[in-house]
């Protein structure tokens, strides 16, 4: 579906892209993830045909981003980083705007994501907050049911519900075949949503990784309580690398396989179980360490 080939694009401040090159399979939910300034938005810019590579190319289902602009955004959805609404409208006049643009004769989609949603879409722009205004973009991104969607930051402004919403939505659309690009700082928005996720830094593609692949490398810490303390002290005993947490509490880390850990407390009376994961953030960047620090 969409191919970076090599995309790369130099500023005057010596700022941009180098060499980046990933592709997504139809189909897939494709995450990008970077700190500030990283180089997200402008590879997304690329993407949407509104820059033009200094080299390499970006293709999407076999039509030039850049050259073929027009043709590419027919089956585009775009949710911009921020988005500059023209003056004087109500989300429903801008998203009518956009209908005739794209030519829709059918608004049941944009009146049922407007539901979804839960916004007066009849508010002037200028009087909607930050997340109202995301709302508004996200209808605009996915009314014409593309097959094609590229979300810049698509939660910054939501609520936790509303997160909860839009997750569910890309789902729904990814079930249904769509291919998404889906930069995000977010972590868990990333976790839940995609197959793959990239990490872009200082304009150059760092790590391309699997999803379940990050997650089965993610350690978990499991804080055990038993019954007493002979019996906590019984299984600290039994295995040096686990810490006696005070109390009848004891910590272990476990990562990859669960088989053993509940084969083995089995055995015990326990009270209660508290579980902590590391965070997927902390995995990318000890998986950027260990790169960085072979080669
Ligand atoms: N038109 C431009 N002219 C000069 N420099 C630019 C231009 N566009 C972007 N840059 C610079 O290129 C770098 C990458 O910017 P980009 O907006 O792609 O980052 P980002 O990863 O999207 O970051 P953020 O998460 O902050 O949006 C930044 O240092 C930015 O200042």
């Amino acid at each position: 579906m969409l191919n970076v080939q090599h995309l790369t694009k130099r500023f005057s401040n010596g700022r941009g892209l180098h060499d980046v090159t990933f592709s997504i399979p139809q189909g897939e939910v494709f995450g990008f993830l970077g700190p500030n300034g990283a180089g997200k938005s402008t590879t997304i810019r690329h993407v949407m045909g509104f820059m033009q590579p200094d080299s390499g190319h970006v293709l999407l289902n076999g039509l030039d981003c850049w050259k073929q602009q027009g043709q590419v955004q027919r089956f585009t959805g775009y949710l911009p980083g921020e988005i500059a609404f023209p003056e004087g409208m109500t989300g429903l006049s801008f998203l009518g705007f956009m209908a005739e643009l794209r030519g829709m004769a059918d608004s049941s989609r944009r009146d049922e994501l407007i539901m979804r949603l839960q916004f007066d879409a009849r508010t002037p722009i200028r009087k909607m907050s930050k997340g109202m205004k995301q709302k508004v973009g996200i209808v605009a991104a996915f009314m014409h049911r593309p097959s094609f969607i590229v979300l810049d930051e698509p939660t910054s402004g939501l609520d936790p519900l509303m997160q909860r919403i839009f997750i569910d939505l890309v789902l729904e659309e990814k079930a249904r075949g769509t291919t998404f690009l889906l930069s995000s700082h977010s972590f868990a928005e990333i976790e839940r949503t995609c197959d793959r996720a990239a990490i872009i830094k200082d304009g150059r593609i760092v790590a391309v990784n699997d999803i379940h692949e990050l997650q089965s490398m993610q350690r978990k810490l499991f804080d055990v309580t038993f019954a007493d303390g002979t019996e906590a002290a019984a299984y600290a005993a039994r295995h040096g690398d686990r810490e006696l947490r005070g109390g009848h509490t004891v910590r272990i880390a476990v990562q990859g396989s669960y088989d053993d850990f509940v084969r083995e407390l089995s055995a015990y009376r326990v009270r209660n179980v508290d579980v902590f994961a590391q965070n997927l953030e902390d995995i990318f960047m000890n998986y950027y360490h260990h790169r960085e620090a072979r080669a």
